[in-house]
């Protein structure tokens, strides 16, 4: 039995598989430019995080109907159990989907179909936040905002910011995390993924995003860390992500130990698991692996994953329990 764990960042887009995005394709009548699943695998060798995006929204024109959502939130879930995660804050982006002629109503009922079954069928529980994309414009993000409201506090329970970074700060979004604070939503953001750790500071400051998504670039300025410990800000972060988007040179460089070491409520997930090598234990796995991580530091990453997440209190204290309890095979065991 894998560790139990959450999942908090993880773009459900970003869960399409090949084989998937192909299957859809041919039933929507949408020509892919590469002749099959092979080649289109070959596509994800990524310089930066823009090179990844060009690639993620173009292969996001095979996503069509509510079935095609479904499919692909369902596809979602049976993987993310078999590697034990039991609660899942799934990001989507709707501009990429309405901008394509695709309604919300499609997009959300679709994914909802799909995770309205996640606890009977996989055991696992799920919310949606909806992402603003941060290179459009805060009109954009306001009428995307307005055009959700009858899904708030339903199926979606807090928004995001997510998309290319550098050059597009948080401040913009300002009103629509402000209506989001009034309507009760949680608050979320991407920040110092390539940005600097001035967008971190800006997203507490001017957005109150609750928790940070990657943050990794913190870590420049020890002020900033202090704070984010004092206040216990969790980060989401993405170690294969960082890798194959260039973030880090490799996993054995990844930041996870200096972050740990100051004290911070790290937590491990897959971000675009399609397009980065792994799910959200492949990640604890290669982490493992790469950094030589303890049993107990696995254990003490699972519970943050479980403290981090927006679970009434019952559940998360019921998973934390879980995770105390776990019993790690035995690592020759596991290596035969
Ligand atoms: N890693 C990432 N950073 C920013 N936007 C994203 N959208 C999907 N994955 C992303
Ligand atoms: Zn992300």
């Amino acid at each position: 039995m894998p560790l139990p764990k959450a999942e908090l960042h993880l773009h459900i887009e970003g869960t399409l598989e090949p084989e998937l995005a192909f299957a859809l394709a041919a039933r929507n009548g949408v020509t892919l430019p590469y002749a099959d699943t092979e080649e289109l695998r070959r596509a994800y060798a990524f310089t930066d995080l823009q090179s990844f995006l060009d690639l993620y929204y173009a292969l996001m024109a095979v996503l069509r109907t509510e079935e095609d959502f479904a499919e692909l939130a369902e596809a979602y879930l049976a993987r993310a159990a078999a590697q034990g995660v039991r609660h899942a804050e799934i990001f989507f982006d709707p501009q990429a989907h309405t901008a394509r002629g695709v309604p919300l109503a499609v997009v959300v009922d679709g994914l909802g179909r799909a995770l309205d079954r996640g606890e009977e069928r996989h055991g696992v529980s799920t919310r949606l936040i909806m992402c603003f994309l941060r290179d459009e414009s805060a009109e954009s993000a306001l009428e995307t905002f307005e055009a959700a409201r009858p899904w708030f506090g339903g199926r979606i329970t807090g928004i995001g910011l997510d998309s290319a970074e550098v050059g597009h700060p948080p401040a913009k979004f300002r009103e629509v995390y402000r209506r989001a604070a009034e309507a009760g939503l949680h608050r979320v953001a991407h920040a110092g993924e390539e940005g600097p750790a001035a967008y971190i500071t800006e997203a507490l400051d001017v957005l109150g995003v609750e928790r940070i998504d990657h943050g990794l670039r913190c870590l420049e300025d020890p002020a900033l860390v202090e704070r984010l410990v004092r206040e216990r800000i969790p980060l989401t972060l993405c170690p294969l992500s960082n890798v194959r988007l260039r973030c880090v040179d490799t996993l054995a460089d990844h930041p996870l130990p200096a972050i740990l070491d100051a004290g911070l409520l790290a937590t491990v997930n897959s971000d675009d698991p399609a397009y980065f090598g792994g799910y959200a234990g492949d990640n604890f796995d290669a982490l493992a692996e790469a950094l030589g991580l303890d049993d107990e530091t696995l254990r003490l990453l699972a519970a943050n994953s479980f403290q981090a997440s927006f679970l009434p209190e019952e559940r998360r204290a019921a998973l934390l329990a879980e995770v105390a309890a776990y019993e790690f095979a035995p690592r020759a065991a596991v290596r035969a």
